[in-house]
């Protein structure tokens, strides 16, 4: 959202009805909305958006000439960041409802009772101040160094508590005791396991191998392989993962499914390094580096006796736990971006840009398949999607009986937060955090100067013009 100088908002009365304009507009200034502008035809309205740095419009839908219901397209797709509330009589409220697919944030009822309306205008320009943070907090949190940043190129994160966990992979990873890895499903666990193999410097291979499932037999087999001979079937020397992994990562997934016997025989090779193969009279030793996951609850498998607790004391000596997606909702428009290049160069599509209610929406869902799942629902969105915009009509299911809960985001420019003077060194320019936030998106964006339009709340052509002038 476009704040005007004085981080004041600016709010377009669109109503043909001069008197309801005139009320309103009072209304909207007792409640401290900074300007408010008013147009009595409709007719004007694009022109005036064109000319102007206009937060929000409040549209009536029933006007002569061009009606509110002929106009709401032509803003949703000339200016697709600014929201639009649309007014309406007490029998149209079908019509505001249709409005609310096409794009609308909220719709009043005519005579608009004076709190509804403050409360809907002061909801629409939070929304999008909120997205203003989330890109700056990006650059904000890229001043936290990383030794090895590069080692979590693949982990897309604007997350404070996903920098702390960053740090804290970095110091394990060169650790030779086990590292256990828990989350839900879906939060990044095996990239985060990748990580940790490439920062660790070990000289092998990463070897990953899911447990879940498999009886303890088929452990053995697997892990440690078998002498030619070993049991009916074994005709060959099956080398097994573990002495695959040699001296490099040995990457043991959901490791809470493991049966009981299988548990005894990890546990020697993680406190003795050795193991036998099937079949096989000599003891080999494992120089492994040991990675494990799980999303289970482990803690809980101990108290129900289905887990060993002297494995668990051996397992978490370094533990790592990454938050589910919904706890980190200010990951969503980055991920959001991130999918949608790749979905776009998957089916060939031009990148559409995100519609803001969809960020929002997206905020306030619970994602139970996390991150996996998000990536999933934007492929299934853009395979759908053939307009410039993708919105939450692409989304099917997304807005469930859940209440919408915009993302919770640090508040880099309060006072409870020396960000802005970690990134400046002092209290910088209005001039200066445009340019910044600007520069921020269009990297978050992946250069898409539309989805950068899109999460700053300004047109593309100010973000042209803004990059044409800082490159000049
Ligand atoms: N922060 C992230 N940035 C980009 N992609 C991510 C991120 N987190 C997860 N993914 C993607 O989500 C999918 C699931 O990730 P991953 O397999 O690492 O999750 P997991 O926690 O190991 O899941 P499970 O418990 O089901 O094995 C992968 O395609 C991964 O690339």
């Amino acid at each position: 959202m476009k704040a005007l100088p004085g981080g004041q908002f600016s709010v377009l009365l669109v109503d043909d009805d001069t008197r309801a304009l005139e009320l309103t507009r009072m209304l909207l200034l007792n409640a401290g909305i900074g300007t408010v502008l008013t147009l009595s035809d409709s007719r004007a309205t694009l022109p005036f958006l064109e000319e102007h740095d206009v937060s929000l419009v409040i549209l009536d839908l029933m006007m002569p000439h061009m009606n509110g219901v002929d106009l709401l397209p032509l803003i949703h797709h000339d200016y697709p960041h600014i929201p639009v509330i649309v007014e309406t009589g007490a029998g149209e409220v079908d019509t505001a409802v249709k409005c609310m697919k096409s794009g609308a944030i909220d719709y009043l009822v005519k005579p608009v009772e004076a709190n509804r309306l403050v409360n809907s205008v002061k909801n629409a320009l939070n929304f999008d101040d909120l997205l203003h943070e989330v890109s700056s907090l990006k650059n904000y949190l890229l001043n936290d160094r990383l030794e090895h940043a590069e080692a979590f190129a693949e982990i897309k994160t604007t997350s404070r508590k996903m920098r702390s966990i960053f740090q804290y992979a970095e110091v394990v990873a060169s650790s030779p005791q086990p590292v256990l890895i828990t989350g839900e499903t879906g939060v990044g666990k095996e990239l985060f396991a990748h990580s940790i193999h490439e920062i660790s410097g070990v000289k092998g291979e990463f070897v990953c191998v899911n447990v879940a499932g498999l009886d303890d037999a088929m452990f053995s087999d697997t892990l440690f392989g078998h002498k030619k001979g070993a049991f009916t079937g074994a005709d060959q020397f099956r080398e097994g993962l573990v002495s695959k992994a040699g001296m490099g990562t040995l990457f043991l997934d959901e490791i809470g499914d493991l049966n009981e016997l299988s548990q005894v025989k990890l546990l020697r090779l993680l406190q003795e390094r050795e193991y036998y193969p099937v079949g096989a009279d000599t003891i080999k030793t494992s120089s492994a580096r040991i990675v494990l996951a799980t999303n289970i609850d482990l803690e809980a498998r101990i108290r129900e006796g289905r887990f060993r607790r002297d494995l668990y004391y051996r397992l978490c000596t370094h533990q790592i736990h990454i938050p589910a997606l919904r706890e980190r909702p200010e990951d969503i428009p980055l991920l959001l971006t991130t999918f949608i290049d790749v979905a776009a160069r998957h089916f060939g599509k031009r990148r559409p840009t995100p519609a803001p209610e969809l960020i929002s929406a997206l905020a306030g869902y619970p994602f139970p398949g996390n991150v996996r799942e998000l990536h999933a629902r934007v492929f299934d969105a853009m395979a759908r999607c053939n307009e410039g915009m993708l919105t939450l009509e692409n989304f099917p299911g997304i807005l469930s009986s859940q209440p919408q809960r915009p993302a919770p985001v640090p508040p880099i420019l309060s006072g409870e937060s020396n960000g802005i003077y970690t990134i400046f060194g002092r209290l910088p320019t209005f001039r200066e955090i445009e340019d910044y936030l600007i520069g921020e998106a269009m990297k978050v964006s992946g250069g898409s100067q539309a989805v950068a339009a899109s999460m700053l709340g300004v047109t593309r052509q100010t973000i042209s013009n803004r990059l044409k002038l800082i490159s000049a």
